[in-house]
């Protein structure tokens, strides 16, 4: 049976509206809430979508909140969708860990119990919730992705498994390798067990260096990231792009740290370099 959206929250602004939803999700197997910004009208042609994945700790809320997208999104006509990072609820597998469990689904479909009777996330960003907006909503079918940290990755690995869906990605702060840094080991040996084999499908650096598919990409990182030794690595997925020749651009921005001012800097940047190829 189709979803129904229940309209929590709505907000006019910047001439457009930001209004939060409530439905039911079956890849999830829970209530899930989602955001999202809509331009108002330009010119009876329906607008293009920009996908906004955050990262560990967060909900729909913190970049619709935080990130200060909408005044450019409105200039631009773009939608922007902001989902939840996992799913929720009393019934839904959970850990003391902030980065394993509620708030931290890394986009991808658990295999291993308990997780796996609700943590689908891939499927749920990369078909039920585009689905639902589809069907609800006046929204072209040209689409770019973009995502911060865990966001970043899931960002990443979804517009490079799916050829051909979204005209570019982007990311601020990226986790671009999870095979090989502390958050992604936990996360994968948990969600998906201990082959790790299954996880190269979630890898950013192993999908570029093993996927035909090619598409702009714009990375910006902040160098006064608390996480970046650890958890972020871009430059391994530099060295990746020079080696098979694909289209990314990292941008290193000294004294900026891993928190939404820093996203709030360069949103404007990740919007306008979408919309040059959602908007030919
Ligand atoms: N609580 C943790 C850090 C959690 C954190 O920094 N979360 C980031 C995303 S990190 C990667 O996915 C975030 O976006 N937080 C929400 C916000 O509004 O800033 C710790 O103590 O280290």
């Amino acid at each position: 049976m189709p979803s129904t959206l229940e309209l929590l929250e709505e907000h006019r602004l910047y001439g457009g509206w930001q209004q939060r939803y409530r439905h039911l999700s079956s890849s999830l197997n829970c209530s899930m809430t989602f955001s999202i910004f809509l331009p108002g009208p330009k010119d009876g042609t329906p607008p293009p979508v920009v996908w906004c994945l955050a990262g560990l700790t967060c909900t729909d809320e913190n970049f619709s909140v935080k990130s200060g997208a909408q005044r450019v999104a409105a200039e631009l006509g773009l939608v922007l969708v902001m989902p939840d990072t996992s799913p929720r609820g009393e019934g839904v597998a959970n850990d003391e860990g902030y980065d394993l469990g509620q708030g931290a689904g890394f986009y991808l479909n658990a295999t291993e119990a308990p997780w796996s009777a609700n943590f689908k996330m891939y499927d749920y960003i990369n078909s039920e919730l585009p689905a639902l907006v589809a069907g609800n909503f006046s929204v072209s079918d040209r689409q770019a992705i973009m995502g911060h940290s865990m966001g970043g990755h899931g960002a990443l690995t979804i517009a490079l498994r799916n050829p051909g869906r979204f005209s570019s990605a982007s990311a601020f702060a990226p986790i671009v390798n999870p095979l090989e840094v502390p958050w992604g080991q936990k996360a994968f040996r948990a969600y998906l067990g201990d082959d790790v084999e299954s996880w190269k499908e979630y890898d950013s650096c192993w999908l570029m260096r093993n996927s035909a598919n090619q598409l702009p990409v714009l990375i910006d990182q902040g160098d006064s990231d608390q996480f970046l030794a650890d958890q972020l690595r871009p430059e391994r997925l530099e060295e990746i792009a020079r080696e098979v020749d694909f289209p990314l651009t990292v941008r290193v921005q000294p004294g900026y740290d891993h928190s939404y001012f820093f996203i709030s800097s360069f949103v404007e940047d990740h919007l306008r370099f979408h919309a040059k190829y959602l908007l030919v």
